[in-house]
């Protein structure tokens, strides 16, 4: 097992990276203010690890109150799953020491950590994600929303979990086509802070999506370093924080124009950030090679470089004007100057993003 720590003051936590960690209930245990949680996960990963987990906390002496499993997909991080999720935990008599435990991918995650972030103001909070983006992007550093119909994530709140716990064995089971989408948000972290994690990827995707687990254990672990630190040097997304998003102002637009059923978030990603990198080679500031190997490696990876063939380019910028960047009614965009440095800016001619979405169709 390896750990490494988002530091946030007294409100630090580890992240536990490693294979048959769902069993040691101690790990999540020791980090709880009382010994009694519920488990919030979805109809497909629940009947493959909520036994583990459940036999684990309770060897570790935390009692399960209730296991709510909510409908598996997008379409369902919703305000109305939410009312579902409030209501199990009235139900089960939960008070403001009983921790959320959220055992699933992002969107398990996103919406249990909203749930924990409000009910009676705030309880207890764990991450036990199972997908690949969980693992490396969504169960780390506090994000928490669900979606509205006009925009997605617009309702949530930071709120940070008291642990995230990592078993790289649940995701043995995880789908391919999942697997791909959670290498797009590790791609991201080589492209917006990290050259050498990029350049590692080049070399190792094949073994990642292969799921060696030499090779996916350190995507986990530098995606979570890097994660880590820009959420410990800004929280709050004032600044750096923003640059996670790379490739997310067109993603979400996908997102939300098909309805969050046709794309999986990270292959809305992988199109976005070739979108990204199309702007900022048609403003002048990406070479042409970089641009080509960004593109290579999500399109040997199995990612889609292109966005649907039918969401028009005003549908984009009409759900872009709602980005959660946006400022002042400028849509803000993160942009690279080469891999491994991106930056954000609002000074991008509205011509040139309708040309990169055009070309990426
Ligand atoms: O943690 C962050 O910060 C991110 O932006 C990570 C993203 O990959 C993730 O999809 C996040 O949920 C997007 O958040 P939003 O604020 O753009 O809705
Ligand atoms: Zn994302």
């Amino acid at each position: 097992m390896k750990t490494l720590t988002v530091a946030l003051g007294e409100r630090s936590y580890p992240i536990h990276i490693g294979p048959d960690l769902l069993k040691t209930g101690s790990l999540v245990a020791d980090t709880l203010p009382a010994p009694r949680a519920v488990l919030v996960t979805n109809e497909t990963v629940g009947p493959l690890y909520a036994r583990q987990l459940a036999d684990g906390l309770e060897a570790a002496g935390v009692t399960l109150l209730d296991r709510i499993e909510l409908a598996d997909g997008e379409q369902h991080k919703t305000p109305a799953t939410l009312e579902q999720v409030y209501d199990r935990l009235l139900e089960a008599r939960a008070d403001r020491k009983t921790a959320v435990i959220a055992l699933g991918g992002g969107v398990v995650g996103d919406l249990a950590g909203f749930a924990a972030a409000t009910y009676q103001r705030g309880v207890p909070f764990v991450q036990v994600p199972t997908t690949l983006l969980a693992q490396v992007d969504a169960a780390v550093g506090g994000k928490t929303a669900v979606n509205h119909r006009l925009g997605k994530n617009m309702i949530g709140a930071f709120y940070q979990p008291r642990v995230v716990l990592a078993d790289t064995d649940s995701l043995g089971t995880l789908p391919d086509r999942e697997l791909r989408a959670g290498f797009a948000e590790v791609v991201k972290y080589g492209l917006i802070r990290d050259p050498a994690f990029f350049a590692y990827l080049e070399e190792h995707a094949q073994a990642i999506l292969a799921r060696d687990p030499e090779a996916l254990s350190e995507a986990i672990y530098r995606s979570c370093r890097n994660k880590a630190e820009v959420v410990a040097a800004d929280e709050r997304e004032a600044d750096q924080r923003a640059l996670l998003n790379l490739g997310h102002t067109f993603a979400h637009a996908i997102e939300t124009g098909t309805g969050y059923t046709d794309w999986l978030h990270g292959e809305a990603v992988a199109a976005g950030m070739v979108m990204a990198a199309e702007v900022s080679r048609r403003a002048g500031l990406l070479s042409e090679s970089d641009t080509q190997r960004i593109t290579a490696l999500l399109k040997a990876s199995g990612l889609p470089v292109k966005g649907p063939a039918d969401l028009a380019t005003d549908r984009y910028l009409e759900i872009m004007g709602v980005d959660k960047k946006a400022s002042g009614g400028a849509v803000r965009y993160i942009l690279l100057e080469g891999i491994g440095r991106a930056f954000m800016t609002a000074e991008v001619p509205e011509a040139v993003v309708r040309e990169a979405i055009d070309a990426c169709r």
